[in-house]
């Protein structure tokens, strides 16, 4: 029997300080996020980040927690609900960090008779702190506890067409009528993990990334972000010249892909810039970085910068033209079972 588990990044058990230190400490000690050797990733992630940075982050997750826990999983749920309603073999979630785990998504499933499973990593592009370490735990997870189970993973979709159209869409409905620019901030990464996972070797972070049909694109979080801009604009009509694309979440002293959200947010009213409409392609579902980072400190940034008019557009969430699209994709890899 098949079966579809979701996986999302994850969230603290709660906004408990010690829950959020609890939750950092397995985040930031994969070595697909902080990529340093285990002894200065250590010295880094637990003698350093973890001294301050779990009491500023709880404040932070305090502002969007929600009754029902953390935006990130209440949103993860929602779709798994709406997509049960939609196919007819089980669907559950798996979280990359913390819990609901991935290894418990795989075992409800098992224990409703499922051997193989499409697994979807819920992220448009790839990227090795996301994607890629997805598909390492759950390939650990499978050998060690399930090693008779059959696991198909979804791949970016970044450029698949029926994405495009869902999220240019949706950005439509929601734009305001009078907008200066618009802007596409996505999370970044470190430019060093660009350069890591590229295959070829030619990625210099420059205008390959804009090149068509250059082999490095399949690993380049850079150029996925910006084929999904230049896709939905051009769905969109709307000319380049109004059109932005950031990064956004650094951390660390490492030098992040640029330009910087925050930078950016800080001196674009100067420059004329009164009416901003801002949107996070990189997420799937509305989050702390999209909900703290962006609506709340990113609308302070742009107001204290001369801004006016500061418009966030939300996720895909549980909007059901993203549910279809996500059960299309399902589907694809399900049918893929019967080819092997
Ligand atoms: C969407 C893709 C994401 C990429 C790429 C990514 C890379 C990345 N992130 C960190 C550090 C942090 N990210 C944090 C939160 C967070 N990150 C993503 C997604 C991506 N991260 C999401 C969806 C969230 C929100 C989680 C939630 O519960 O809502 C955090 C924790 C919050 C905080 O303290 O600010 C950290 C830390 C690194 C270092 C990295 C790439 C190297
Ligand atoms: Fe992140
Ligand atoms: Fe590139």
């Amino acid at each position: 029997m098949k079966g579809i588990l979701l996986v999302n990044l994850g969230s603290p058990r709660s906004t408990a300080v010690s829950d959020v230190k609890e939750y950092l400490d397995e985040f930031l000690m994969d070595e697909k996020v902080i990529d340093y050797r285990w002894i200065f990733r250590a010295l880094l992630v637990r003698g350093i980040i973890l001294n301050t940075r779990p009491a500023k982050s709880a404040e932070a997750y305090k502002t969007v927690w929600t009754e029902q826990g953390s935006p990130l999983i209440v949103i993860t749920e929602k779709i798994q609900k709406k997509l049960q309603k939609l196919v007819d073999v089980p669907v559950e979630i798996g979280m990359r960090y913390a819990q609901p785990s991935i290894e418990a998504g795989i075992q409800k499933l098992v224990d409703k008779g499922v051997s193989e499973i499409v697994l979807f990593p819920l992220y448009p592009q790839y990227a090795m702190s996301t994607t890629e370490t997805v598909i390492e735990k759950a390939e650990e997870v499978r050998k060690k506890s399930f090693p008779n189970v059959k696991i198909n993973y979804i791949q970016p979709f970044y450029n698949r067409e029926i994405y495009i159209d869902c999220l240019a869409e949706s950005i439509k409905e929601k734009l305001p009528e009078n907008f200066d620019a618009l802007q596409f901030s996505y999370h970044g990464v470190p430019e060093r993990h660009i350069y890591k996972t590229d295959p070829t070797k030619t990625c210099n972070l420059n205008d390959c990334c804009s090149r068509e049909n250059n082999p490095s694109h399949q690993f380049c979080y850079r150029h996925q972000c910006f084929d999904v801009t230049n896709s939905v604009i051009k769905k969109l009509g709307l000319p380049k010249e109004k059109v932005m694309v950031t990064f956004q979440s650094r951390l660390g002293k490492d030098k992040w892909m640029e330009p910087y959200t925050d930078e950016t947010l800080e001196s674009i009213g100067k420059k004329g810039i009164k009416n901003l409409a801002i949107v996070c392609p990189a997420f799937v579902s509305d989050c702390l970085e999209t909900l703290e980072e962006i609506s709340v400190e990113g609308k302070e940034q742009f107001l204290h910068g001369g801004g006016e008019n500061f418009h966030y557009i939300p996720c895909l969430n549980d909007e059901d033209r993203w549910i279809e699209v996500v059960k299309t994709l399902c589907e694809e890899k399900l049918n893929e079972f019967y080819l092997v």
